[in-house]
């Protein structure tokens, strides 16, 4: 991307849906401060906007007046080249503004914008409309109030009523820019004034001061210093000396002590790193997998690997060798990891071998605290970034090395807000345009992956065995037994079967631990009326309400809306209201029964809603607190206890039923992963799923832990069926809040896609699937209706994009509340 700026216009990104960029005037004083990828504000509309100057060309033919620059907020740019490079290639890749996707490689919270606030005008002459009188009444309430908080709080308010009650003089409006959410954190210090900074000097000040406060304040300041701490922050001397604000203040004012601010870095690790560890002996496999990545990373050299490896093979030690090497070289390295929060043992051990050079992103962290990170990672006081999918953003520089860990998971491909980015797809290209080398590991590589490897796109390692554990044989994987619940019968609400039950009986009295997984939460997923059949159901979405045993509820797990469990059938009035199904909730109520000494945990999106809910939660298992770990996905992700021997299964079904075309994959992914939990120490390990499918091909794969042949037969399908990842797929979707004009809106699409294609030459390539409803057709008071395009051929795959941005750009502009979202290579189809 050459750099083609004039000095006197710049091209701006803006973080808006829209797919173009905009050309600003830059006044003489900006001139030298301009850079592209640093931050400007400019107006828009009406409105003002944080963009990003983007290194390219103003197009050739302009409006006579363009708009000016009104402020460059950065002195070094945001962004560097690189970013602005891969930042642009996610545009076009995934046919989204290229200012959104810069705002999500920016941390959260620093723009500035202006927003409309309303405040009150003349009192009114005559009689308001309810509506009017109650707009004037909240803003003499709040006057300042901006128009997104009163139509929040009042309902849709509409647009039309604000503006003739501000015509009519009765409300004022103003635009004001508001200043960023997040700050640079200060703390204001305290020293001595140059004159004062000997001890003699020291000495006489304290015999010429009268008051006792200002004497003691001098003393604790000198104690400190004798401490080391010249400079101590204010809250700490006023707390030593035991003197209020008042007496520093004078002392100031006298010019006997001076104030200083200082940056304050909010970071949310812990201050010390863990102790290194003893250094271990590669196994062999380990050790030829290392070496091929040794090889690519010593000559510099772009390559991708994926290194298939079984669980507890000992993949993330090959992370942490190859990292040394890129280190060595100077280079810095990107760790994505699914989900931060659930991998606080992954952290813990790069913090072992890297002390403080490890920094952490995650979605848990304050905005003060990412701000923070993402300033000291941009000027390199940190090398190594761990964080989810946003990590693979971080502004390092000389980048040698991205690692995406378990990299099949679907949390590595974004969904909303835009840009819906797939996290593993953009390390391979960041890692491309800085001749780094990507390392992807898997004990079940997607098929996407998977077949880039077997296509020699990707370099395949393979791991087959477990790692040895230190001075023992080597663990071995655990045995896997399925518990056929066709012919088992359950105690009445129990769903838990005689063997699993026996089996964590036999765990609780050797002192082991378990781990079960239920991939639903709350207590029943259904709630049925045995009478008549009737089951409530969610009044925004189409799907039936959670049953929720406490707090006694009924809940949509799609809008948040709760409501009370009715007592009687709203339909027949019968008093039969039964649960179905099994969530969370009623495994643990019946493992409370079953075995009421047992310290049970359970862990899911309820019991984790706090900031460090998964540490404690997790820290206390490991700590040996509990005996049994319940709970959904969650506890499937890349957890290492020692003293785990059972992991059990309650519904093994639960994804095989759902229609996509990757549920078996996402299945097999989800059970091999919880499995390899179990028996990952000296004592052998044991998983138990339970089923009504026994027969299916996931399962008969599981039992011989047989990845490769599972991987093949689902390939073979998808090739014969059109489906990624021998297809590309797009997802057009249309949503509002009436179904017709949203079926209108989204078949229109389709036509206007396929007419230009059409004119394309050459152009039939793309098949154009619907306007069809979505699987979840109403969802938050939204119907949605789904237009799936294919590129049937990979070869015609490059054709998609510059198509749906042409139809995207012609299409007319979508009524007020309707939305059209494209999504490229999309996670799922419902
Ligand atoms: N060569 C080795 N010698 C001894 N212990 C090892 C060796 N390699 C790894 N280990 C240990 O074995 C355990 C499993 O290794 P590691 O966590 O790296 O595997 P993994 O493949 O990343 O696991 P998973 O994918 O299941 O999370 C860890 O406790 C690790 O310290
Ligand atoms: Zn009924
Ligand atoms: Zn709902």
């Amino acid at each position: 991307m050459a750099m083609t700026m004039s000095p006197d216009m710049v091209q701006v990104a803006l973080p808006l849906p829209l797919m173009q960029c905009f050309t600003y005037r830059v006044p003489p004083a900006w001139q030298d401060a301009v850079q592209p990828g640093c931050r400007v504000l400019v107006p828009f509309g009406r409105r003002h906007l944080t963009g990003v100057v983007v290194p390219e060309a103003p197009p050739a033919s302009l409006p006579d007046s363009l708009k000016p620059i009104l402020d460059v907020l950065d002195d070094e740019p945001a962004l560097t080249e690189e970013l602005l490079q891969l930042t642009r290639w996610m545009a076009d890749y995934y046919v989204c503004s290229w200012g959104e996707v810069i705002r999500a490689a920016l941390p959260p919270g620093l723009e500035i914008e202006s927003r409309r606030r309303l405040y009150p005008g003349q009192p009114p002459a005559e009689p308001l409309s309810e509506r009017a009188a109650a707009v004037l009444r909240l803003v003499a309430a709040h006057p300042g109030i901006t128009i997104r908080r009163l139509r929040q709080e009042l309902g849709s308010t509409p647009y039309g009523l604000l503006h003739r009650l501000v015509r009519a003089g009765l409300l004022r409006l103003e635009e004001a820019l508001e200043a960023p959410r997040v700050q640079i954190k200060k703390e204001r210090h305290v020293r001595f004034a140059p004159a004062y900074r000997t001890p003699a000097a020291q000495e006489q000040l304290l015999h010429r001061l009268r008051g006792a406060r200002q004497r003691a304040l001098v003393a604790a300041l000198q104690a400190l210093q004798l401490e080391g701490v010249t400079e101590p922050p204010r809250a700490t001397l006023l707390a030593r000396a035991g003197a209020p604000p008042a007496t520093l203040r004078r002392l100031v004012e006298q010019g006997i002590l001076e104030l200083v601010d200082k940056e304050v870095i909010r970071s949310p690790l812990e201050a010390e790193p863990p102790p290194a560890p003893s250094p271990i002996t590669f196994h062999p496999e380990q050790q030829a997998a290392l070496d091929r990545i040794a090889e690519a990373i010593d000559a510099r050299r772009f390559e991708t690997f994926l290194l298939h490896g079984v669980t507890g093979s000992g993949k993330t030690e090959v992370y942490i060798a190859a990292l040394k090497r890129v280190r060595r070289q100077g280079r810095t390295g990107i760790i994505l990891v699914p989900e931060i929060a659930l991998t606080p043992q992954t952290v813990q051990r790069f913090r072992a071998h890297f002390g403080d050079e490890v920094a952490v992103l995650h979605s848990r962290m304050s905005e003060g605290e990412r701000y923070d990170t993402w300033r000291q990672l941009r000027t390199g006081r940190y090398p190594i970034v761990i964080g989810p999918r946003s990590a693979v953003l971080a502004p390092l520089e000389n980048l040698g090395l991205i690692v995406v860990d378990e990299e099949h998971e679907r949390s590595y491909k974004q969904f909303d807000p835009a840009p819906r980015y797939h996290a593993r797809d953009v390390a391979v290209y960041r890692a491309y345009l800085n001749n780094a080398v990507c390392v992807l590991g898997s004990a079940t590589p997607s098929l996407e992956s998977y077949l880039n490897a077997r296509r020699g796109k990707y370099t395949l390692l393979e791991m087959q065995r477990r790692a040895p554990t230190v001075g023992r044989t080597p663990a071995r994987l655990p045995q896997v037994r399925l518990i056929d619940l066709r012919h088992t019968r359950l105690a009445n609400g129990n769903p838990l079967a005689p063997p699993l039950v026996r089996a964590i009986a036999h765990r609780l009295e050797r002192g082991e631990q378990v781990i079960l997984l239920q991939n639903r939460r709350g207590f029943a997923p259904v709630l049925e009326c045995t009478a008549c059949g009737w089951s409530p159901h969610c009044p925004h979405c189409s799907v039936t309400l959670t049953y929720h045993k406490v707090p006694h509820q009924l809940r949509c797990h799609y809008c948040g809306y709760a409501t009370r469990h009715p007592n009687t059938c709203p339909q027949c009035s019968a008093a039969t209201l039964e649960p179905l199904g099994t969530g969370t909730q009623r495994v643990e109520e019946a493992l409370q029964t079953l075995f009421p000494e047992a310290r049970v945990l359970r862990m899911d999106l309820d019991t984790t809603r706090g900031r460090r809910a998964h540490h404690h939660l997790l820290s206390r298992f490991a700590r040996g607190e509990a005996d049994i770990l319940l709970g959904t996905q969650m506890v499937a992700k890349g957890l290492d206890f020692p003293r785990v021997t059972l992991v059990g299964v309650v519904n093994a079904d639960t994804g095989l039923l759902l229609p996509d075309f990757r549920a078996d994959e996402h299945t097999f992914q989800l059970l091999m992963q919880v499995a390899g939990r179990a028996g990952r120490a000296d004592r052998p390990g044991e998983v138990l799923l339970q089923t009504r499918n026994p027969d299916h091909r996931v399962f008969r794969y599981l039992l011989r832990h047989d990845y490769v042949a599972l991987a093949l037969e689902l390939l073979a399908e998808r090739q014969q069926l059109g489906y990624p990842p021998y297809t590309r797929l797009a997802v057009v979707e249309c949503s509002g809040p009436e179904e017709t004009r949203v079926q209108e809106l989204a078949r229109s699409w389709a036509e206007r896609f396929h007419h230009l294609q059409q004119q394309t030459p050459g152009g039939h390539l793309i098949e154009v699937l619907g306007p069809t409803p979505a699987l979840h057709e109403r969802l938050k008071g939204r119907y949605r209706y789904h237009v799936l395009l294919k590129a049937p051929r990979r070869s015609d795959a490059p054709a998609l994009q510059p198509l749906l941005r042409r139809t995207l750009e012609s299409f007319p502009s979508l009524p007020r509340s309707y939305r059209l979202t494209l999504d490229i290579d999309p996670a799922g189809l419902s």
